[in-house]
C-alpha cells in the first residue's frame, strides 16, 4: 500500500529545438546534482533512482510523462524516495514552470496522464523495468478503462455530426507563454473530430466600434452561462470597443475569405501553430464549426490550429502581430534561423507551383505540364510536416482531378477525387458538403461542368484504372510519369 506521489509534464514537450535544449539542460544539472549517489544510474537511454519503484527520467524529453513513486513509510528516511522527487521536481521547476504539475495522492490529486500512457512511455525508454509489486486494484481498472479508450474512437463514428464538446479528449489548461490551450487527454487518432461546434455570436467584419455595437446587442439575448463565456475569451485589444477586441482575437472565418466571423467557448480556446496538428472547418451544413486532428496527436501533446497559413516567416509573423496582436512561439517559431529558413524555402516552392498549377492557360494546352507541377507538389509535401500539409492535399487532387476530367481522362479523375475525398474526410469529415461534393465526382466525373471541355485527348473510362498494379507502377499511370 502507501501513495503515489509525484509531477507531470503538461503539455508534454515537442520535439522543437528549444524543449529539446532545456531538457538536455535539465538533465544535466540533475546529473550534475548526484553525482556520487550511488542511487541515481545514468543509463544509455534513462537516469534511474533507485529507489521506491525506480521514478526515471528518459534521455529524450518528448517521451516523458510522468516522474513518480509510492510513498510507503511515514518519514523521508523510511521511504527514500521522496527526496529524490521533491528535488528533482524543484530542479524541474526551475526550468519548465508550470508545465510541472505536482500532484500527491494523499490529497487526492491523481495526476494529469492516465496511467496506461504513462506505462507506455516508460516502457518505450527503459529496456527493463519489473514493478516491485503487482499494481494494486484501482491501477488494473484505470489500465483496463484507459486501453479502451483509443480503440473506441474509429474515424468513421468521429468525423460524424457531433454537436457537443467531447471533453474525453481534451483538457482546457494554462500553457506557460500561450494563455490557455487544449491539451490531448488520450492518444488522438489522425481523422478524428476533436470539437463540433456551434457560435455564441457571428459576426461581420466591420469598424471596431459598429462590431462593439452589434456584440453588445446580441449578447443581451443569449443566456447568462453564454455571456459569461464570451466575457471570459481573450481580449488582445483592450479599450473603448472591448467587444470588438474579443472578436479580433478569436473569430474563426465562417468558411474560407468568409466576411462573417464566429465566436466559440472552446474552439476559440484553440493557439496556433505554424505547424498545426489540427484543422478547422466550418461545415456550412450544419452551421457548427469543427476541429480535425491531421496527424496522431499523443496525449500530452497541445492541439493547434493555424490562424494563417500562407507566407513566409515573417509575412506570417506581421500579420499574426497586425491582425491577432501576438507574436509566435510554436515549435517552428523557436527554431534557429537556418531551420526556418529552409521550411522558408519549401514554402515558396508550394507556392509557386500552386500558382503553376491555377494557370487556365496552360491547363488548357498542355495539361501534362500542369498534372506534372500537381505531382512535384505533392512530392515536397510528403517532405514537410503531415499533420501541417494535409489541408492542402483535397485541393491538390481536386486540381490534379479538374485537369484530368477536362480532357475526358475519367478513369484518373476518378481516382484523383477519391484522394481529394479522403483527405477532406480527415480534415473535414464525412458530413461536409465540400466532402459530399467530391465524393459524388468520384463516383461520376462526368457530373463535373468541365468534362471534356478543354479536349477529349486523354478520353478513358472511369472503368479504365488498371487493377493489380503495384503501388509504384500505380502512381506511375496515375501521374502520367512515363509518357
Ligand atoms: C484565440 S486565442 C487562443 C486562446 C488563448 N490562449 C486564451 O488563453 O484564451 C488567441 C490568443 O492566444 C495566444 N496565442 C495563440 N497562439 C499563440 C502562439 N503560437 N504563440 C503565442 N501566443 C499564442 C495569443 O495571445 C492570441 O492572441
Amino acid at each position: 500500500m502507501g501513495t503515489d506521489v509525484g509531477f507531470d509534464m503538461v503539455p508534454r514537450l515537442s520535439q522543437g529545438i528549444e524543449d529539446r535544449m532545456k531538457w538536455g539542460r535539465f538533465l544535466e544539472v540533475v546529473k550534475q546534482y548526484y553525482v556520487g549517489d550511488g542511487q541515481v544510474e545514468v543509463g544509455p537511454r534513462a537516469i534511474r533512482f533507485k529507489a521506491g519503484e525506480w521514478p526515471s527520467l528518459p534521455i529524450e524529453g518528448q517521451k516523458f510523462l510522468r516522474f513518480s513513486s509510492k510513498i510507503t513509510g511515514r518519514t523521508v528516511a523510511e521511504t527514500g524516495v521522496e527526496k529524490y522527487i521533491q528535488e528533482v521536481m524543484a530542479m524541474a521547476k526551475t526550468l519548465f514552470g508550470d508545465q510541472i504539475r505536482p500532484w500527491n495522492e494523499l490529497y487526492d490529486e491523481f495526476g494529469f496522464y492516465r496511467w496506461i500512457f504513462v506505462n507506455a512511455s516508460i516502457k518505450s525508454y527503459e529496456l527493463v523495468r519489473t514493478p516491485l509489486e503487482p499494481p494494486c486494484r484501482m491501477d488494473c481498472l484505470m489500465f483496463l478503462k484507459a486501453v479502451s479508450i483509443p480503440e473506441l474512437i474509429p474515424i468513421s463514428s468521429v468525423t460524424t455530426q457531433g454537436t457537443d464538446r467531447d471533453t474525453n479528449l481534451y483538457e482546457v489548461m494554462p500553457i506557460p507563454g500561450r494563455g490557455r490551450g487544449l491539451v490531448a487527454t488520450v492518444d488522438i487518432p489522425k481523422g478524428t473530430r476533436i470539437l463540433c461546434e456551434k457560435p455564441l455570436i457571428t459576426v461581420k467584419n466591420s469598424t471596431p466600434q459598429s462590431v462593439h455595437r452589434f456584440v453588445a446587442e446580441k449578447l443581451k439575448l443569449l443566456p447568462k452561462d453564454k455571456q459569461r463565456e464570451f466575457l471570459s475569451l481573450h481580449n488582445n485589444f483592450p479599450g473603448q470597443y472591448a467587444f470588438a477586441g474579443v472578436v479580433r482575437t478569436n473569430a474563426l472565418p465562417c468558411g474560407p475569405g468568409s466576411s462573417i466571423g464566429g465566436i466559440y467557448p472552446t474552439a476559440c480556446l484553440i493557439n496556433h501553430s505554424c505547424i498545426p496538428n489540427a484543422h478547422n472547418n466550418w461545415n456550412e451544413a450544419t452551421q457548427h464549426e469543427t476541429i480535425h486532428a491531421t496527424r496522431d496527436i499523443l496525449v500530452g501533446e497541445e492541439i493547434f490550429i493555424s490562424y494563417v497559413i500562407e507566407g513566409s516567416w515573417q509575412t506570417r509573423q506581421q500579420r499574426l502581430r497586425n491582425s491577432f496582436g501576438f507574436q509566435c512561439s510554436c515549435e517552428l517559431c523557436s527554431e534557429p534561423p537556418h531551420a526556418i529558413q529552409a521550411s522558408d524555402n519549401r514554402r515558396a516552392d508550394i507556392q509557386r507551383l500552386d500558382e503553376m498549377i491555377g494557370d487556365p492557360i496552360a491547363m488548357m494546352s498542355s495539361p501534362q505540364k500542369s498534372l506534372a507541377a500537381c505531382h512535384d507538389l505533392l512530392q515536397i509535401l510528403d517532405k514537410e510536416d503531415a499533420g501541417a500539409v494535409i489541408a492542402l492535399l483535397p485541393r491538390l487532387y481536386y486540381d490534379a482531378f479538374q485537369i484530368s476530367v477536362a480532357h475526358g481522362d475519367q478513369a484518373r479523375a476518378s481516382v484523383f477525387a477519391e484522394r481529394s475525398y479522403m483527405s477532406r474526410v480527415v480534415c473535414e469529415g464525412e458530413d461536409s458538403p465540400a466532402t459530399q461534393r467530391v465524393k459524388s465526382l468520384m463516383q461520376d466525373p462526368t457530373k463535373h461542368s468541365t468534362f471534356n471541355a478543354y479536349s477529349t485527348r486523354w478520353r478513358s473510362a472511369k472503368t479504365a484504372r488498371p487493377r493489380n498494379l503495384d503501388a509504384g507502377s500505380f502512381d506511375k499511370w496515375l501521374w502520367r510519369l512515363s509518357a
